[in-house]
C-alpha cells in the first residue's frame, strides 16, 4: 500500500479558504501513480495546451515532450481524488534565461528525460534516413509527413481556442532587468496631522439621561466611557435637533445614533406595538453595513416591544414584506431596497417616520442614490408631487463653506422620536469625510441643522482640505517596480501574517479579488515539500520535478484565506463577512464594497494593493485599522510613477513613511528555500506563471483580472490621475504582475474572445471596475411611480414582476 495527500479547498466556492486540510488517502500499488507513468511522445509546438484528463484517474502522465531546445515542458498531471487537477509540470530550461544551468535535479526525470529525447533523436534519425530512394521508407516517410500534418492540423485547432496558454515559451525571466528608477518622494518627518481625541475625558453612559438598561448593556459589551463623538452628539439628538455628524473613523459614530433612537422609542407610553409601524429609518450604503447595524442594535436592545429590522438587497423579497408586515420600528436598509419596498409593498407605511439617519451619507452620494434618497425623504414627508430635480440641482450648487456653520439652530425642543403624534422628522448626517456633495444632501435634508465635529479647533483650523486618520494608525506605502508586485504582496502576506491577525487587501475590481484569491490560496497558501530541492540549475522549479513532490504538500501560510466583492451573491457575502469577523486570524482580499462602516475590531493591518479611486476612500480604507483607539498599520502600494501620491497625501495633512520592503522580501527566501532574494523571487514569480499556464481557469481568471485592472485605471478621480495615469503605465509589466506571459494585446483578445463566445452583451459588465460592480444587479422597468431606481449591488436586487397587459375587452 502507498499513501499520498490529498488537498482541497473546503469553501472557495463561498469565497471563503479554510487553509487546505491535508487528507491521507491509502492507494493499492496499482493505482500509486508512481506505478502508471506513461510517456507520451507528441511532438506538438502546442504542447504547452493543457492537457485535459477525466477526474477518476490517478494516473500520472508525462506528457507533451517536445525537442524544441528554447522550450522545453515535462508536464505531468495529477488528478486529485476531488477532481482538482494538480499539474506536476515542469521544466523550463531556457538557454538564454541566465538564470543558471540546465540540469534536472532529479536523476530519475533525467533519465525520463534522456529516454524520451533518445526516443526523439531516433524518430528524426528516421527522417533523414528516408531521404534514400526506398519504397518502403518512402512508405514509412509518407506516413510519417501525414502524421506530422495531422498533429499541425490538430495543433492548429488547439491554437485557435480562445485560451491559449503560451506559458511554456519561456523566454529568460526578465523579472530583475529593470531599468532603475529613481525614489524620488520626499517625506515629510516633520509633518504634523491633525489628531483627533477618541474617547471622552470623563463623561460616562451613566451619565448621560437614558435608560438604565442601556446603560447596563452597554456596560455588558465593554462599553462605559463615551468617545467624543457621542459625548457631542448623543445630548444634541436626545434634544431633538438635526445634525450633520463628522468624526474620524472607528469613533464610534453608530452608537452616537443608535443609543437616542433607542432610548426614546422606550420611553413611549403606552409602550409601541408592531401595529404602529416605522418610527426610524437608517439608510446605509452598503449591506455589510446593514448587518452590522442591526447587530449592534440588537446588542443593546433589551426591550422586548421594540423590534429592529433590516432591508437589503439580495435578500428574499417575500421574507422581508413579511417582515414589514409584522410590523418593525427601526429600520436599517439600503437605499434601493429601501425605496422598492416604500414604492411596491402596500404594507409598508412611512406616515409615523419621525427619525431618518443617513450614515456615511457620503459614500451614497457617490454611489449615485441622491435620487432615490431624495425620493425616500418626499415618500416620508408624504409629498410626492414637489420633486423637481432642477430646483434642486439649483438648490445643490451652493458652495460649500470651508468652515462649516456650527450655529446650533433648530426648529424642535424634544427628539420627536418621543412623540408618537409629533409630525416634524429628525434628521442625521454622519460621515467621517466632508464633501461638496453632503452639503447639499444636508440642504435638500434638513432645513436647519446642528454641525459637529470632534475636532476642537474646527472652528479656527479646519479646512476641508484636511483629512483625519486614528493617529494609532502607522501609515506607510511601499514602492515596487511594477514587474515586482505579485512576489512583494505575497512576501508582504507572508511576513505581516506573523504579527498582524487580521488583514485587508483592497483591491480594484472584483475580477482582482477573484483570481489572486485562487492564486493564493492555492499556491502560496501551500506548497510542495522540500521545494529548496526541486531546481533546475539555479532555478527554483516547483511543481513535479520529484515524483513525490505532489504527494506532499505544506501549508505556508497558517491562515484563513476570505474574498469579499460586490459580485459575490448575498449568501456568500454574508457567510465572508460573518466568517472574516469571527475568525483569529485571516486575510481578507476585497474591493472597496467594504470600504466604509465596515467594523472589525481586531483588524490591525490594511494593505492598498491599488490606489484609492479618492482621496477620501484612502481615508476609509485606513480606517478599517486603528478602531476606538486600537493600533494598526496600513501600507499602500506604489510605483515608480505613482509616487508623488505621497506629496499629495501631504496637502492633507497625511504623512505617509516609506517602508523598506527587503524585510518583507526575505520571507520568500525562506519559503522558497533559496538562499538569494533574487532567486527566491524569480522562483515564485515562475511557480505563479506555471501554475497560471497550465490551469484554463486560473489563466483565465488572470485575464479577465489584468483587463479589469486596466479599466479601473482610467477611472480616477480627476485629482488622482495626476499621480495614476494611465498614459505612464506599462502594460507589459503590468501583466507581468498578473503572472501572465502573453501580451497585453494577446490577454485583451483572450479576455475578448472569451467574452463574445459567453455573452456579447456582457463583454463590459465582466470587465467592469468595482464602481461599474455597485451598478450591476438590474434595471427595473420604469415604472409611473418610480422616478429613477438606482441599480446598484447595494440596492435591492428585485425584479419585478411585470403586469399582464389587460387583453382589451376583458
Ligand atoms: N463608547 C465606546 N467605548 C468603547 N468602544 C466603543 C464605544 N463606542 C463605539 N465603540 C466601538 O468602536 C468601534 C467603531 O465604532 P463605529 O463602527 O460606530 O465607528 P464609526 O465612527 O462609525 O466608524 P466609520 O467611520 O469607519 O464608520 C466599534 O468596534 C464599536 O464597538
Amino acid at each position: 500500500m502507498a499513501s499520498f495527500d490529498v488537498t482541497w479547498n473546503t469553501k472557495a466556492a463561498t469565497g471563503k479558504a479554510f487553509v487546505r486540510k491535508r487528507k491521507k488517502v491509502e492507494t493499492s500499488d496499482e493505482s500509486h501513480p508512481k506505478k502508471s507513468i506513461k510517456l507520451t511522445n507528441l511532438k506538438n509546438e502546442n504542447h504547452n495546451l493543457v492537457n485535459k484528463k477525466p477526474q477518476s484517474t490517478v494516473k500520472k502522465k508525462i506528457g507533451n515532450l517536445s525537442t524544441d531546445k528554447s522550450s522545453n515542458l515535462i508536464r505531468s498531471q495529477q488528478t486529485r481524488k476531488d477532481g482538482a487537477t494538480k499539474n506536476i509540470n515542469k521544466i523550463d530550461h531556457n538557454k538564454n534565461s541566465g538564470l543558471g544551468t540546465k540540469k534536472f535535479p532529479s536523476k530519475k526525470l533525467s533519465e525520463t528525460t534522456a529516454t524520451t529525447s533518445q526516443h526523439f533523436e531516433k524518430h528524426s534519425e528516421t527522417q533523414n534516413f528516408s531521404m534514400d530512394v526506398n519504397p518502403t521508407e518512402n512508405f514509412n516517410q509518407t506516413l510519417i509527413k501525414r502524421k506530422h500534418k495531422k498533429d499541425k492540423l490538430a495543433a492548429k485547432a488547439n491554437a485557435t481556442d480562445s485560451v491559449q496558454i503560451n506559458a511554456t515559451k519561456s523566454e529568460s525571466h526578465k523579472l530583475f532587468n529593470v531599468i532603475h528608477k529613481d525614489v524620488h518622494v520626499k517625506t515629510n518627518p516633520r509633518g504634523k496631522p491633525v489628531v483627533e481625541q477618541v474617547f471622552s475625558d470623563t463623561q460616562k453612559f451613566s451619565d448621560l439621561e437614558i435608560h438604565k438598561y442601556i446603560v447596563s448593556n452597554l456596560a455588558k459589551i465593554g462599553f462605559t466611557t463615551l468617545t467624543s463623538v457621542q459625548e457631542k452628539s448623543i445630548p444634541v439628538i436626545l434634544k431633538g435637533y438635526n445634525a450633520l455628524i463628522r468624526s474620524q473613523t472607528g469613533s464610534g459614530k453608530t452608537l452616537a445614533y443608535a443609543v437616542p433612537i433607542l432610548d426614546a422609542l422606550q420611553s413611549i407610553n403606552p409602550r409601541l406595538q408592531r401595529s404602529d409601524g416605522v418610527q426610524a429609518i437608517i439608510i446605509v450604503p452598503t449591506r455589510e453595513l446593514a448587518l452590522q447595524t442591526h447587530e449592534l442594535f440588537g446588542k443593546i436592545n433589551t426591550f422586548q416591544w421594540i423590534v429592529v429590522g433590516h432591508l437589503c438587497g439580495g435578500e428574499n423579497r417575500n421574507t422581508e414584506k413579511n417582515r414589514l408586515r409584522k410590523g418593525v420600528h427601526v429600520l436599517i436598509a439600503t437605499p434601493g431596497r429601501l425605496l422598492d419596498h416604500m414604492l411596491h409593498t402596500n404594507a409598508f407605511k412611512t406616515d409615523k417616520v419621525r427619525c431618518l439617519v443617513l450614515d456615511e451619507a457620503d459614500r451614497l452620494l457617490d454611489m449615485g442614490f441622491k435620487k432615490d434618497i431624495m425620493r425616500i425623504v418626499e415618500e416620508i414627508d408624504g409629498n410626492n408631487t414637489s420633486y423637481n430635480p432642477l430646483a434642486v440641482l439649483k438648490a445643490s450648487h451652493k458652495k460649500f463653506d470651508s468652515e462649516p456653520e456650527a450655529v446650533e439652530t433648530s426648529s424642535t425642543e424634544t427628539f420627536s422620536l418621543r412623540d408618537p403624534k409629533s409630525k416634524k422628522r429628525q434628521t442625521i448626517l454622519l460621515s467621517a469625510t466632508l464633501t461638496q456633495g453632503i452639503a447639499e444632501l444636508a440642504d435638500f435634508t434638513m432645513k436647519e441643522h446642528t454641525y459637529i465635529d470632534t475636532l476642537d479647533e474646527f472652528t479656527t483650523n479646519f479646512s476641508q482640505d484636511v483629512m483625519i486618520i486614528p493617529n494609532t494608525v502607522k501609515q506607510k506605502f511601499v514602492i515596487t517596480h511594477v514587474k515586482h508586485r505579485l512576489f512583494t504582496l505575497s512576501a508582504m502576506l507572508l511576513s505581516l501574517e506573523k504579527t498582524c491577525s487580521k488583514m485587508f487587501v483592497f483591491m480594484g475590481t472584483s475580477a482582482m479579488v477573484d483570481f489572486h484569491y485562487e492564486l493564493f490560496t492555492k499556491h502560496l497558501a501551500r506548497m510542495p515539500l522540500n521545494r529548496g530541492r526541486m531546481k533546475s540549475g539555479d532555478v527554483l522549479v516547483l511543481e513535479g520535478m520529484e515524483e513525490d513532490s505532489d504527494e506532499e504538500e505544506e501549508d505556508i501560510l497558517e491562515v484563513e484565506f476570505f474574498k469579499l466583492h460586490g459580485s459575490m451573491d448575498q449568501k456568500a457575502r454574508k457567510e465572508v463577512f460573518k466568517g472574516f469577523r469571527e475568525v483569529k486570524k485571516g486575510i481578507l482580499l476585497c474591493t472597496d464594497v467594504v470600504a466604509r462602516g465596515i467594523d472589525v475590531p481586531t483588524a490591525d493591518c490594511i494593505i492598498q494593493y491599488n490606489g484609492p479611486l479618492k482621496i477620501e476612500d484612502y481615508i476609509h480604507r485606513v480606517g478599517r485599522t486603528g478602531r476606538a483607539g486600537k493600533s494598526g498599520s496600513s501600507y499602500i502600494f506604489l510605483t515608480h510613477e505613482e509616487q508623488d501620491f505621497v506629496a499629495m497625501m501631504e496637502e492633507h495633512k497625511v504623512y505617509l513613511k516609506q517602508e523598506d520592503t527587503e524585510p518583507h522580501l526575505t520571507e520568500l527566501c525562506v519559503v522558497m528555500e533559496e538562499e538569494h532574494l533574487e532567486k527566491a523571487a524569480i522562483a515564485l514569480q515562475r511557480h505563479y506563471e506555471n501554475a497560471i499556464a497550465s490551469n484554463k481557469e486560473l489563466h483565465k481568471m488572470a485575464c479577465v483580472a489584468y483587463t479589469s485592472w486596466s479599466r479601473f485605471y482610467n477611472t480616477f478621480s480627476s485629482k488622482l490621475r495626476k499621480v495614476f495615469d494611465f498614459k505612464q503605465v506599462n502594460l507589459g509589466h503590468y501583466v507581468t504582475s498578473f503572472g501572465l506571459k502573453e501580451t497585453p494585446t494577446q490577454v485583451a483578445n483572450i479576455v475578448r474572445g472569451q467574452m463574445a463566445k459567453k455573452e456579447p452583451q456582457k463583454l463590459n459588465r465582466k470587465l467592469a471596475t468595482h464602481e461599474d460592480e455597485e451598478q450591476k444587479q438590474h434595471t427595473p422597468p420604469k415604472k409611473k411611480k418610480s422616478i429613477s431606481l438606482t441599480t446598484s449591488e447595494f440596492s435591492s436586487g428585485l425584479n419585478f414582476e411585470k403586469k399582464k397587459k389587460k387583453k382589451p375587452g376583458t
